[in-house]
């Protein structure tokens, strides 16, 4: 056995050690740790493998290590555990690596990151673990330990959205979860059309595919990092999910209007907004945070939108000078995330039973608010990315119930695959290939169409 520690190993286990011991946040830290020039390509795509597949397959790989071990599973420090993880989703989901590549390159590192005899320890467990690995994999489970265990879904999401919708809409959606999303990109009409943009990505070595639910999507594949090509740096495009494309073609802003995107960062449905009217003066983008709101300045920057107007202002406190002020409203609102944790896994284990009641009272907060600043006619998108009803339905409820000028628009122009009623759009990664998005469209009449009193 060579004594080197193979790197991007050693790289996954720091980064999962950031993220599950100190929280942090997974698409931060790959995406600051493959920013190394020195990485190879390869070994980019390996450590984002391991990363992504331990952290969505978190559950399944503690409950093999729990079985498998004489020291309780809380009682193994936070290194060693992250050694074991890494080990095992290498054992069972890698069929490249051999079983016995897995364990030595984990012995070598549980030297290095442990005192004692941790590394007898890893390696007994992970040898026990391979011996009984038929066992393992034909193991029946029941529906529910299937989706706790094997599909890894935190139990009180798993009886949240089983509330919600049918077993096994819920168990798709999280067989789902743990495979990769498709990346697209969105055209920068204001440069160049679809055609054009796909030949010049067929130039770049660049695999084009067609989107499915919208028109100005395209899926791309085999790129590596995108940040590296001219198409991107000329602005020729953004990457965007299909469902977060669909937002703004459901609010179709047209130049001329007054458009307000209250939680903008980092500005992928801002620049399409800005994109449809055609980069008139108009449009303001807000967010909470100053350091997002450079994220759309960046964004605006690279895609050549000159006007948008970025503005620091708390999307739930009320702004007198905004009342009636603007004709169209985006409220892409923050969200429990759900609908996307095939991109963010990290979710599932972050997100906490009771942030959702404090989310939904921010969420209704800032739809008052956006409510309160359209003009009387004026459109209101509201839309999260999230499958949660209590979060999507409920909140539109909400709104129509408060006030007697809120009306509930019929979606047109998309595909019926992906409406509720007419009313609402939901999307599901495993049925519609794009994340989980609700959006809905609310007109604020003049006056009071519902004759309540
Ligand atoms: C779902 S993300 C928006 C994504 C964005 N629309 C896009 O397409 O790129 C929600 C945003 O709301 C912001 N946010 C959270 N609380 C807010 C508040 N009280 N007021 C304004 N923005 C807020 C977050 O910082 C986050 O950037």
């Amino acid at each position: 056995m060579q004594n080197k520690i193979d790197y991007p190993r050693e790289v996954a286990i720091k980064l999962l050690y950031e993220i599950n011991t100190n929280d942090a946040f997974i698409n931060i830290v790959l995406k600051k740790s493959l920013k190394n020039s020195l990485l190879k390509d390869v070994d980019r795509s390996f450590i984002n493998a391991l990363v992504n597949g331990v952290i969505k397959n978190r559950n399944y790989c503690d409950w093999i290590i729990t079985n498998h071990s004489k020291t309780k599973f809380e009682k193994i420090s936070p290194w060693i555990k992250e050694i074991l993880r890494l080990s095992v989703f290498q054992i069972f989901f890698l069929d490249k690596v051999p079983d016995s590549a897995a364990v030595n390159e984990s012995v070598k590192l549980s030297k290095k990151y442990s005192k004692g005899k941790a590394d007898k320890f890893v390696n007994g467990v992970l040898r026990n673990i391979i011996r009984n690995k038929d066992e393992i994999i034909n193991k029946n489970f029941t529906q529910h330990e299937e989706l706790i265990i094997k599909y890894s879904a935190p139990v009180w999401i798993a009886e949240l959205l089983k509330n919600q919708y049918k077993l096994s809409t819920v168990k798709s959606f999280f067989i789902e979860s743990l495979n990769s999303a498709p990346t697209t990109i969105r055209v920068n009409k204001l440069k160049i059309n679809k055609n054009d943009l796909i030949k010049i990505l067929e130039e770049e070595d660049i695999d084009v595919y067609d989107a499915k639910l919208c028109e100005s999507a395209i899926v791309i594949k085999n790129f590596g990092d995108i940040t590296k090509y001219n198409s991107y740096k000329d602005g020729l495009f953004i990457i965007q999910d299909e469902a977060a494309m669909l937002v703004v073609d459901v609010l179709d802003p047209k130049p001329g209007d007054i458009v307000l995107d209250m939680c903008s960062a980092p500005g992928g449905k801002t620049t399409h907004i800005g994109e449809k009217i055609l980069d008139q003066p108009g449009l303001s983008a807000r967010d909470i945070y100053q350091h997002k709101l450079e994220l759309i300045n960046e964004n605006c920057n690279r895609l050549h939108l000159e006007n948008v107007k970025l503005e620091l202002k708390n999307g739930s406190v009320l702004y007198s000078e905004d009342i009636e002020k603007y004709d169209k409203i985006l409220l892409d609102a923050p969200c429990s995330g759900l609908g996307i944790i095939r991109r963010k896994p990290d979710i599932k284990w972050k997100l906490k039973k009771q942030d959702i009641n404090s989310i939904i009272k921010l969420q209704k907060q800032l739809i008052d608010n956006a409510f309160t600043y359209l003009k009387p006619g004026g459109v209101l998108v509201y839309s999260t990315c999230t499958i949660n009803k209590m979060e999507n339905q409920e909140i539109v409820e909400y709104l129509m119930n408060k006030y007697k000028n809120a009306v509930l628009l019929d979606i047109e122009n998309v595909n019926k695959d992906i409406l509720l009623n007419d009313k609402f759009i939901q999307t599901f990664p495993e049925l519609d290939g794009c994340d989980g998005f609700f959006i809905s469209k609310i007109l604020k009449a003049s006056k009071d169409i519902h004759g309540k009193s």
